[in-house]
């Protein structure tokens, strides 16, 4: 039996996937799996059950990682899933930067009982007039899941697409559009686009890249949509490039107390995943995941320990390790298993940056004291008796 705690609320069609062997629990504390959104795990202490958390949805920024890997906690997130759902609103937000559709209609109900109402709009309509999106430079920085399906989209509404994404991957490029330019130096997007949408995970590497030197490459009347996560963007410069008349608009998923309410910005509350469609597929896909690695022991989608998949065990025993990607580990664990007089008939050792994870397929059931044994290794962080 495995239970499994909800830090958020998971789609039912999701959780409905768990077999029998799955019980939902109301403290995490005691769970063997997490499924989380995007509440906050930085701060939380993990229970020593605790051996996988499946974010449903495509950011990890709010996951420690690297603790959980050297807890031996695996992390999966659902990559796609929602991707489409985040694409679509991308395009309500271009919408709505474009023409102030926002502001027209808090206008009409504010008029709202006027009879003359009809007469009266034709009138202030020029007030909230703005431009098309056919004919313009749309840059796409981070041409993941959800970057090339914007991309995509784009081209068939007339746009001139531009996307840089040096890190692209193989799928990503066989999706992408030929109409697409292909971007080698984001500068020029900076420079070149009426349009500049973010794509990007949130790491070190990309936190406020968006910042006052891109701003300053960047055409008048820029319209920057952020739907990637705030900390890519230096908001406040942003703010300044607004009050300044250089941006014309900053559409944002994300609110926080530097943009809400602020002229020339237009927040959304985070609903990029929230449709139904995008929550049921990232519940679906996390719930597989985890049931994979409970009953398996196979890895799809970590984004702290390298994927690893070996099926459904034929054998009399199936282990998984945890380890350090160091010398000198699988000659141990194997030695402790040879002693044992325990034949490996199948094993896999993948690794990835300093965590590494093996599964052996072995012919007899290890007993508690080889699993001692194998515990004991300097660089094992966790054994799982997976069958
Ligand atoms: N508003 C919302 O509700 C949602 C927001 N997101 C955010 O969008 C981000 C992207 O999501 P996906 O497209 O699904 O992820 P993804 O992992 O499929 O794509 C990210 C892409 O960014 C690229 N990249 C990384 N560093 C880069 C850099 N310095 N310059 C250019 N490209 C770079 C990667 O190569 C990859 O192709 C997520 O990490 C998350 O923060 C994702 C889903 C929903
Ligand atoms: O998948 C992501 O990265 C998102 O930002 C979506 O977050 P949510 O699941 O709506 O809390």
């Amino acid at each position: 039996m495995f239970s499994y705690h909800c830090l958020n609320p998971i789609a039912e069609v999701g959780l409905d996937q768990f077999s029998t062997d799955y019980k939902k629990v109301e403290a995490a504390v005691t769970a063997d799996a997490i499924l989380v959104r995007s509440a906050a795990m930085h701060d939380m202490e993990f229970g020593r059950n605790l051996q996988a958390i499946a974010r449903a949805g495509a950011g990890v920024n709010n996951i420690p990682l690297e603790r959980c890997a050297k807890e031996g906690i695996v992390v999966f997130n659902t990559p796609g899933a929602n991707a489409n759902g985040v694409k679509e609103l991308v395009f309500a937000g271009m919408l709505l930067a474009s023409r102030d559709i926002v502001g027209g209609i808090e206008w009409v109900k504010s008029q709202s009982g006027e009879t003359d109402i009809a007469k009266m709009a034709e009138k202030q309509k020029k007030a909230y007039a703005g431009t098309e999106l056919a004919g313009k430079k749309l840059g796409v920085i981070g041409l993941g899941a959800i970057g090339v399906k914007v991309a995509n989209a784009a081209t068939h509404l007339g746009m001139d697409v531009y996307g840089y994404d040096p890190y692209i991957s193989v799928q990503a490029a066989w999706n992408l559009s030929r109409s697409v330019k292909h971007i080698d130096a984001v500068e020029d997007i900076y420079k070149e686009c009426d349009f500049i949408t973010i794509h990007v995970p949130l790491l070190d590497s990309t936190r406020q890249m968006i910042n006052k030197s891109a701003i300053q490459m960047m055409k008048k009347d820029v319209i920057i949509l952020n739907f990637a996560r705030d900390l890519l963007v230096d908001e406040q410069a942003v703010l300044d490039g607004i009050a300044a008349g250089k941006i014309r608009k900053y559409v944002s998923d994300f609110p926080n107390p530097t943009t809400a309410g602020q002229d020339g910005v237009i927040v959304i509350p985070h609903l990029g995943a929230s449709t139904a469609e995008a929550e049921d597929n990232c519940a679906i896909m996390a719930v597989q995941e985890i049931s994979d690695y409970m009953e398996n022991g196979n890895i799809t989608h970590s984004v702290n320990y390298p994927d690893c998949q070996m099926g459904i065990c034929q054998t009399a025993g199936r282990i998984a390790l945890l380890h350090y990607n160091r010398q000198g580990v699988i000659a141990q664990y194997t030695t402790i298993l040879g002693d044992a007089n325990i034949n490996v008939s199948d094993m896999t050792n993948k690794t990835r940056g300093d965590f590494a994870y093996a599964l052996l397929d072995i012919d007899a059931p290890v007993t508690p004291e080889v699993v001692e044994k194998l515990d004991a290794i300097e660089d094992m962080i966790r054994v799982r008796v997976v069958k």
